[in-house]
């Protein structure tokens, strides 16, 4: 309430009035009854009545006039119209003058002193003064010209006629004199005043008008004054700026360099302006243009000096934005180029120069178009020009033309810089010259999808091309061939000519092949000597052969290497899709598989790919790795069944025999898994496991007592292998308390003389280790007596079909005669397989053959069932006695 100017006024005037009032009620009286007596009172009463309230009328008139305006936009703003009033009102003075005038008089009038001898006329005065003071010249030449009237007409006699006494007449002219002359000094001192007052008013619009920071301070820095704009940016209350300095403002360093600024000033005693940085107590850094000057006092020395500082933070920060512009623009090692709405280049910077060859007084003032490669057409500038007006946005490659006239490409983004209003001021293309990457580009394009030597497309883009193939071919419903080819004998020629040669009958043979495919077809190299020729539109296979024949003979022409001319041919192995529907990649995986089979086939031909066949070997492929896998999880198992010895009755060993615990089938016989494993490398490793499972089982029998020998089945594959003897002998010594003559290897009489060089070598090692070899299935091979005789093996076993049927079957019984016979001849045993009846054992015995297993003996046992088996074995004495006619 009382913290504005306004505010405080109007508290000190209205204190001001009450103790004036109370003054004037307290003591009136009192100093009325100086001149008059008690009755009188009562009347002057009247007359204090009316003097007091036209005077307290007139200092309230006085005071709300001179209350200070609310604001200083509304001091500003009443600045004219307060003059005009006071003048409007100045008719008021006039009746005050008469009014006071006409007080006194009747003040006067009550006084009892004789009016003409004793006038008391310095009682006038006090209205000539007062309206004078108030209303300035003219009112108070109206109070002295009034109150000189009225005295004069109520005297009697009138001052002015000769009847008076000098004494008088000297009171009424000096009354009169000295009212001219306060009216006139006082005339002088409102004159003055008003000027005063109307310059402090000015400046007073000024200084809180404006938004530059106006400020005094005193010798020691102190804040003498301060406006609002200077509490704005200092962010504290006026108050709270004056009395203090810089340093209670500012940071520190800030404050230090005003104050030093303001010493130098001081110093110099003349006005300058510059720049002034100042860091605000929010930490915010702002820039000023300051102008100080020096303040002198009465006496002609600085005692202090003035400032106005204007706000050029944001100023500054746009030139520093325009700077950097300019860095940029001329920096860039982009080519940028301004159009303005009418569509001429307005500016272009040095890269432009650079990159198109146009100086920039060649190209502003013209159209961009001048740069047009004409690669493009009014489609794609219309496109580009709708993004640019309705995205304000354009980027994108576009070729232009260089004032050489070459072509480049560019990577362009258009801009558009609109004013507040939404209006295109300009459009800013920025671009560059992107012809080296695109040069670039292309290498690797090339680098990576053709070969080099050749330049025929390598296995990546021919990938693409196959992709490409199988899509067209889904949609025409024609076949799309591909053609794995590879040279014959390729590695003689590199050998015998060189590498380079090899390289350019490469070359040759690539140039040979392109003569034979249409356009469409693709001619790829793989790498090495492999090529693949891909054919669209393959309408059968007829006529992919046409084409397959003509690429084997385009093949075998000559090619000549320097001075030699050399041939080569090509084994081809073709896939067709949609025939064999596979992806990209098995077809080709199948063309290659096909070239090999015709590479098996004898070279210089073609194989087309048979999917049922590559079916089957896939599911052989599947059987293989569940057997694997089964080896692995301890799936194998081995039964025993036993020989023994028909004359005797003892057992003489067991035969083991695999068996495969199949965990969703049960237990499989060999004749359900062996087969698959034929010729496979697994088919060693069972081999192996078979021996190293029996001897183990040998030796758990030795141990408790049950010496037997054991005879395991050996493949043809891995007895011919060249690990098999070390393998064998390794066995052997793992069970060292079997003895190598209790482990006898049953060989397929067909296997033996697959390669019988190399079985006589490996019977012939491994029998130095002491393990026994039996020919199994003897009699359904065709091996010849002298192989016989070559083969170092202990026993021939006769095969069970020809021991089950020889009851019945005279062939079959022949053939057992002749085997037992030849065993009896070469200096061999026999044993027979396949006894299952009593009968079969006592002809058996009756033709020679001691040893036998069957079913009539006993079936294959499991391991731990077959000691039980031997406690309660008991030959049959039928063997002996049963008579069996042959
Ligand atoms: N000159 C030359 N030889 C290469 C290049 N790349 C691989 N080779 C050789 O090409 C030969 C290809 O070998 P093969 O295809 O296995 O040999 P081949 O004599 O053709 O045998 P078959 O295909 O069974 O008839 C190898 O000797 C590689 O060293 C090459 O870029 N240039």
């Amino acid at each position: 309430m009382t913290g504005s100017p306004r505010n405080r006024f109007i508290l000190l005037s209205t204190i001001g009035y009450a103790v004036l009032g109370l003054l004037w009620i307290l003591l009136s009286d009192r100093m009325l009854l100086l001149f008059t007596d008690a009755g009188a009172l009562t009347r002057l009463s009247t007359a204090k009545g009316i003097f007091f309230v036209i005077a307290t009328a007139a200092v309230f008139f006085i005071l709300l006039h001179a209350v200070p305006p609310a604001s200083a936009a509304a001091r500003a703003a009443t600045l004219a119209p307060g003059m005009g009033l006071r003048r409007r009102l100045h008719w008021l003075f006039y009746v005050f003058a008469v009014a006071i005038t006409a007080a006194v008089l009747l003040l006067r009038l009550y006084i009892p002193f004789d009016f003409s001898t004793r006038p008391i006329l310095i009682l006038f005065m006090l209205p000539i003064v007062l309206c004078a003071l108030l209303g300035g010249l003219g009112p108070g030449l109206f109070a002295t010209a009034l109150s000189a009237l009225v005295t004069d007409l109520v005297a009697q006699p009138h001052f002015h006629s000769a009847a008076s006494s000098p004494y008088v007449q000297l009171q009424w002219i000096s009354l009169v004199l000295n009212g001219i002359g306060v009216s006139l000094l006082s005339g002088l001192l409102h004159q003055s005043l008003a000027r005063q007052e109307h310059s402090r008013r000015l400046l007073d619009v000024v200084v809180t008008g404006t938004t530059d920071a106006v400020f005094v301070k005193d010798g020691q820095g102190r804040y003498l004054l301060a406006n609002a704009a200077t509490a704005a940016i200092v962010g504290k209350p006026v108050r709270d700026i004056l009395g203090h300095d810089d340093r209670e403002l500012f940071d520190a360093a800030s404050a230090q360099a005003l104050m030093a600024k303001d010493r130098d000033i001081m110093a110099a005693g003349v006005v300058q302006t510059g720049e002034e940085h100042l860091v605000l107590p929010d930490g915010k850094a702002m820039a000023f243009l300051v102008t100080k000057g020096p303040m002198y006092d009465g006496n002609g020395h600085i005692c202090g000096l003035f400032g106005i500082s204007r706000d050029i933070t944001g100023r500054k920060q746009s030139e520093l934005a325009l700077r950097e512009a300019a860095v940029v623009f001329d920096g860039s090692y982009e080519g940028i180029i301004v159009v303005n709405p009418d569509g001429l280049i307005t500016k272009v910077n040095a890269a432009f120069s650079r990159i198109t060859g146009y100086r920039a007084d060649e190209a502003i003032g013209r159209s961009p178009r001048m740069l047009s490669s004409g690669r493009h057409d009014t489609a794609f500038y219309r496109a580009m020009w709708d993004s640019v007006l309705q995205q304000d946005f354009w980027r994108g490659e576009i070729w232009n033309r260089r004032k050489s006239g070459d072509c480049y490409p560019e990577l362009l983004t258009i801009s558009v810089v609109r004013d507040e209003s939404g209006r295109i001021c300009h459009y800013i293309g920025i671009f560059a010259d992107i012809s080296q990457q695109k040069a670039h580009e292309a290498e690797l394009e090339r680098i990576a999808n053709y070969d080099p030597l050749t330049g025929l497309p390598n296995r990546r883009l021919l990938s693409d091309r196959l992709g490409q193939a199988i899509r067209h071919s889904a949609r025409s419903g024609k076949s799309c061939a591909v053609c794995f080819l590879d040279l014959d004998g390729f590695k003689t020629i590199n050998d015998r000519h060189g590498h380079a040669a090899g390289d350019r009958l490469l070359a040759g043979v690539t140039d040979s092949l392109k003569t034979v495919l249409r356009a469409d077809d693709t001619l790829a190299r793989l790498g090495g000597d492999e090529f693949v020729v891909l054919l669209v539109d393959v309408a059968g296979t007829g006529e992919c052969a046409l084409v397959l024949e003509r690429l084997l003979a385009a093949i075998r022409q000559e090619v000549r290497l320097g001075d030699v001319a050399v041939c080569v041919s090509a084994s081809i192995g073709v896939s067709l899709y949609p025939q064999d529907n596979v992806d990209a990649d098995t077809l080709l995986r199948h063309a290659d598989q096909a070239m090999y089979l015709a590479k098996n086939a004898g070279k210089n031909r073609y194989q087309i790919f048979d999917p049922e066949i590559d079916r089957k070997a896939q599911a052989h492929r599947k059987e293989l790795e569940l057997l694997r896998h089964a080896l692995a999880n301890g799936e194998f198992v081995l039964y025993y069944q036993p020989k023994v010895d028909l004359e005797s009755g003892d057992i003489i060993g067991a035969e083991a025999l695999i068996r495969w615990h199949h965990p969703e089938r049960g237990l499989l016989l060999p004749g359900e898994f062996l087969p698959l494993l034929h010729g496979s490398e697994l088919e060693n490793a069972v081999d192996e496991w078979v021996i190293n499972t029996a001897l183990a089982q040998a030796s758990a029998w030795h141990d408790i007592g049950l010496s037997m020998h054991v005879s395991v089945n050996v493949s043809a594959g891995y007895l011919l292998a060249p690990t098999f003897c070390a393998d064998l002998a390794r066995a052997l010594q793992r069970h060292g308390n079997v003895p190598p003559a209790h482990l006898e290897l049953e060989v397929l009489e067909t296997a033996a003389i697959a390669d019988m060089e190399q079985a006589v070598v490996v019977l012939q090692r491994c029998r130095q280790l002491g393990v026994h070899f039996a020919l199994d299935d003897f009699g359904t091979g065709y091996s010849s007596l002298t192989y016989l005789r070559k083969l170092p093996v202990d026993t021939l076993k006769i095969d069970q079909s020809f021991v089950r049927d020889m009851l019945n079957d005279a062939d079959d019984l022949g053939i057992v005669e002749g085997v037992i016979q030849l065993a009896t001849v070469f200096g061999r045993q026999v044993i027979a397989e396949g006894v299952e009846t009593l009968q079969h054992g006592a002809l058996l015995r009756r033709l020679g053959c001691r040893v036998v297993q069957g079913y009539g003996i006993a079936r294959p046992l499991a391991a731990d069932a077959f000691p039980q088996w031997c406690q309660q074995w008991q030959a049959d004495a039928a063997w002996h006695t049963l008579t069996v006619s042959s």
